[in-house]
C-alpha cells in the first residue's frame, strides 16, 4: 500500500501565493515537496517523497514564524487509494447534487465559459457595475478591520485616515465609480485562448474548454466552436491541433490518473494576422529520443498547416513546454522551447506596435484596450506646459506609458515579469521613444524610489494597473506609501 506523505501547514498569511510557501521551503532548506495552496486559503498542503523528508520538514516548520503568523503543522498522511477515493467521492457528491441537466453540451459549455451570455448586453453591463461596487466595498470593509499592530501602526493609521476621508465625505465607496463602459466588440474578441487537451463526453480526443470545474470532478472537454468570445482564427488552430492529437499514438493527459501526454494549447491571434502557438506536453517516461522525435513531428505539422488545402493556419511562432507537474495550464516559470519563428508576436494599438513574449501579459480585447488606454490618457490630463513624469506601474509590455509617452517628459515603467520588461524596452525603442525607462521589480518594493520623482519634475502622474488578485493589496500600498 503506498502512502501519500502529507503535511497541512496552517496559519499562513492569507493571500500568500503558492510560491510564497515554496520560498519558505527553500529558506528552511527543506527538501522539495509538492505545494498545494490557493491564494485565499490561510493553509496549504505539502506532499513529500518519503517519511524522512516529511519528518525533517515537520521539525523545521513547526512554530516557524511567517510575518506575524506562527505556523501550525498537522500530519495528514493518507494512502494513495484513500486519496483517490476522496477525490472520486467528492466528484460523485457534486454530481449527485446537480439536478439532471437537460441542456445540450454546447449550452453547458457556453454557461461555463461565458456565464452572462444569455443576458442582453445592457444587463451584463449593469451587473458588472454592481459586482464591481461590491468588490470595492468589501475592500473598504477589509481596510476597516485591519489590525493595529505596533510595527505596522503608522501605515495602518495612514490607510485609516484615507478611509476616514472617504467616509467623512459621505461617499458610500471610497472611490467614484463610473458605469461599466461598453466594449466596442462583444464577439470573437479574445486574442489569447488557453485550451485544454482531453476527452469529450463520448471519450473522443478533444481540444477545447473544460465543461465544468475540475475540483467538482469534471474532466470532459468540449470544442470551442460555439463559444462567442473565441475568434475564428483560434477556433481553426484548436481544430487543427485536435486533428493532430486524434492521429497521434500518444494519448491526451488525464488529470485524474496523471497518465497521457498532450495537456494544453495556448493560442494568441493578433490583429496584424500573427499567430503564436504553445503546446504543452507531459513527457511521462518517454526517452529523450522519443521526445525529440515528437517535437520534430509537431513542428513539421504546424509548418505544413501553413499551406494546407483545408483549414490552413499561418503560424508565426511555435513553442513547446514540457511540464510534468500537477497544476493545470501553462506555467510561467517552466521554460518553453522555441520550435520556429521569433518567439513572440506583435499587436497594433493606437498607432503603436507592441512585441508580446510568451509569458507577457497583454490585454485580450484590442479595440476594448484602445478605449481603455484613451480614457486613461484623458483622465491623466497631462499639462503640456509642465515637465511630467508618468509612472506606469504594473506596465506589462509598456502599453500605457508608450501610448502616452509623447505628451510627457519621462515614462518610468515598473513590472515584475522579466520577459515583459524586455518587451517594454524593445517596444519603447521600436516606437521611436527615448524618454522611457523600465524597472524590473515588484511595485511595492520600489515605491520609495518612485517617490523621489516628486522633487525631480514639475509633476508626477501615476497609473496603476495591477492584476485582479493583487489590486487591493497594491492599492493599499500605494495609498499608504505615497499618500503625500
Ligand atoms: C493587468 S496587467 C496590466 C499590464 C499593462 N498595464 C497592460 O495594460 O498591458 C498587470 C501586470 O502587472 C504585473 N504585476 C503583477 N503584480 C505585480 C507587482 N506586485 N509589481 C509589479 N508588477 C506586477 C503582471 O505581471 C502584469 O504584467
Amino acid at each position: 500500500m503506498s502512502i501519500v506523505w502529507r503535511l497541512r501547514v496552517g496559519n499562513l498569511p492569507k493571500y500568500m501565493e503558492p510560491k510564497g510557501l515554496k520560498k519558505i521551503l527553500v529558506k528552511m532548506d527543506i527538501e522539495e515537496a509538492k505545494v498545494k495552496k490557493a491564494p485565499k486559503w490561510n493553509y496549504g498542503f505539502l506532499t513529500f517523497k518519503s517519511k524522512a523528508t516529511l519528518e525533517d520538514a515537520q521539525k523545521k516548520l513547526d512554530g516557524f514564524k511567517v510575518r506575524d503568523n506562527t505556523l501550525s503543522i498537522e500530519n495528514c498522511n493518507t494512502t494513495e487509494d484513500a486519496h483517490r477515493f476522496r477525490f472520486d467521492n467528492r466528484a460523485a457528491q457534486v454530481r449527485e447534487k446537480i439536478p439532471i441537466d437537460a441542456r445540450a453540451a454546447a449550452e453547458k459549455l457556453a454557461e461555463q465559459v461565458t456565464p452572462y451570455y444569455k443576458m442582453p448586453y445592457d444587463r451584463q453591463l449593469s451587473k458588472k457595475t454592481t459586482d464591481m461596487a461590491k468588490i470595492l466595498s468589501d475592500f473598504r470593509n477589509k481596510m476597516k478591520k485591519m489590525p493595529n499592530k505596533q510595527e505596522t501602526r503608522l501605515k495602518v493609521e495612514t490607510a485609516k485616515m484615507w478611509l476616514a476621508w472617504s467616509l467623512d465625505n459621505s461617499l458610500s465607496l471610497p472611490f467614484k465609480t463610473l458605469d461599466t463602459i461598453p466594449s466596442p466588440n462583444t464577439e470573437g474578441y479574445r486574442t489569447k485562448c488557453e485550451f485544454t487537451i482531453g476527452f469529450d463526453l463520448d471519450g473522443n480526443r478533444t481540444v477545447g474548454f473544460l465543461l465544468g470545474l475540475y475540483k467538482d470532478g469534471v474532466t470532459a472537454v468540449l470544442e470551442p466552436q460555439e463559444c462567442v468570445h473565441v475568434g475564428d482564427a483560434a477556433k481553426k488552430v484548436a481544430t487543427a491541433m485536435q486533428n493532430y492529437v486524434r492521429s497521434s499514438d500518444l494519448e491526451p493527459y488525464d488529470r485524474t490518473t496523471k497518465q497521457g501526454y498532450w495537456r494544453s494549447l495556448l493560442v494568441r491571434t493578433q490583429r496584424c494576422g500573427e499567430i503564436m502557438i504553445i503546446v504543452q506536453f507531459h513527457p511521462q517516461d518517454l526517452t529523450e529520443e522519443r521526445i525529440t522525435e515528437e517535437k520534430a513531428r509537431i513542428k513539421a505539422f504546424w509548418e505544413a498547416m501553413r499551406t494546407a488545402s483545408e483549414g490552413a493556419v499561418d503560424t508565426t511562432t511555435l513553442l513547446v513546454q514540457m511540464y510534468n507537474g500537477i497544476a493545470n495550464g501553462f506555467q510561467e516559470h517552466i521554460p518553453m522551447e522555441l520550435m520556429f519563428g521569433p518567439g513572440y508576436v506583435h499587436e497594433d494599438m493606437l498607432g503603436c506596435r507592441f512585441r508580446i513574449s510568451p509569458t507577457a501579459f497583454f490585454q485580450v480585447n484590442t479595440p476594448g484596450a484602445e478605449m481603455l488606454y484613451s480614457m486613461c490618457r484623458d483622465w491623466c490630463n497631462i499639462d503640456p506646459t509642465k515637465s511630467t513624469t508618468l509612472l506606469d506601474l504594473c506596465c506589462g509590455t509598456g502599453t500605457i506609458g508608450i501610448t502616452m509617452a509623447n505628451s510627457v517628459g519621462k515614462v518610468i515603467g515598473v513590472e515584475m515579469v522579466e520577459q515583459s520588461v524586455a518587451d517594454a524596452r524593445e517596444n519603447a525603442k521600436n516606437n521611436g521613444l527615448n524618454n522611457a525607462e523600465y524597472i524590473c521589480s515588484k511595485v511595492e518594493e520600489v515605491l520609495h524610489v518612485l517617490n523621489q520623482f516628486d522633487s525631480l519634475t514639475d509633476s508626477v502622474v501615476a497609473v496603476l494597473d495591477p492584476p485582479r488578485y493583487a489590486s487591493s493589496f497594491l492599492l493599499l500600498h500605494f495609498y499608504v506609501d505615497c499618500s503625500d
